[in-house]
């Protein structure tokens, strides 16, 4: 079965990459490329969505796609537990929905915050830095928001990391107690490093994206899921055997 696929924020830097990825692949067919000028029902047609447009675009395109019986993929930032409460309310009652939000579709990042969910356990010292091209428009990266919000959930027992207070600024932004330190540097694709401090040691779990290629295997794995699964599913861990399997729906 050939899987139709609708990608909104097509010019875009991520959008390029996944055209690319989708026409290169025999199971996926490209049939819509939809702008900031387009009209959301040009999705329309398509199997899976990929939403790969801005922070504050993203809620209307997901909601356009799901109300139309659409599944959806979402590339882009700006999902954090709180913007995900809301979905969870548009999902119930749609059983045939299908929702994948995948805050990182690079292999390597993916592994980087999984083993930083182990090592959150045997440390309260907890520190991410994260570093992005100057065009980027959204600080924290999702990236780190999701890293601290699963550092968060492996912590739930121990309490919540190390971290000041009082507002200090350079400190960094607080999400689930994680002091997030965001760089915005020319030159740079993207970066994470998530520092933990112990009894005379120091651990550093750090991932670099390279290139934007990097994107590429877990686009085409993300859209053929959302063909496949109902539900929620948050993460690219869930659907390459790390963590619960995407059958066990993160709606619920
Ligand atoms: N999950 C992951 O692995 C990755 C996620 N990202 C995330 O993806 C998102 C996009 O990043 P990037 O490609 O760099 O951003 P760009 O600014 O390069 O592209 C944004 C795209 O969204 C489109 N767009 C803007 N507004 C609308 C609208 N109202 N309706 C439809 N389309 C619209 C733009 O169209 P136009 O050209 O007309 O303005 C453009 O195609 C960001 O949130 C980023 O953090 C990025 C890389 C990897
Ligand atoms: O804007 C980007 O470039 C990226 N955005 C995502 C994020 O906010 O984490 C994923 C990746 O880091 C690249």
């Amino acid at each position: 079965m050939v899987i139709r696929v609708a990608v909104v924020g097509a010019s875009g830097r991520l959008g390029s990459v996944a055209c690319r990825v989708i026409e290169q692949q025999p199971d996926l067919e490209l049939v819509a490329r939809l702008t900031s000028r387009s009209s959301l029902d040009d999705m329309l047609g398509a199997d899976v969505v990929l939403d790969v447009t801005h922070p504050g675009v993203s809620p209307t395109v997901v909601d356009h796609a799901v109300r139309a019986g659409l599944a959806v993929v979402v590339g882009t930032s700006g999902w954090s537990e709180d913007r995900v409460r809301t979905l969870r309310t548009l999902l119930a009652g749609r059983e045939n929905a299908a929702v994948v939000i995948i805050p990182n579709f690079s292999i390597g990042s993916v592994l980087a915050t999984h083993f930083a969910t182990i090592a959150a356990q045997f440390y309260e010292s907890v520190e991410i830095v994260e570093a992005h091209h100057a065009a980027k428009v959204d600080s924290p990266s999702g990236t780190a928001v999701r890293t601290a919000e699963l550092i968060g959930h492996a912590r739930a027992e121990l309490g919540p990391v190390v971290a000041p207070h009082v507002d200090q600024r350079a400190r960094g932004q607080q999400v689930a107690s994680v002091p997030i330190h965001s760089l915005r540097l020319q030159g740079v694709v993207a970066k994470q490093d998530v520092h933990f401090g112990g009894t005379g040691e120091v651990l550093t779990l750090s991932h670099e994206t390279l290139s934007p290629a990097a994107y590429e295997q877990g686009i085409a794995i993300a859209i053929r899921a959302a063909a496949q699964l109902a539900g929620l599913v948050i993460g690219l861990d869930r659907l390459i055997g790390l963590g619960a399997p995407a059958s066990a729906d993160d709606a619920e």
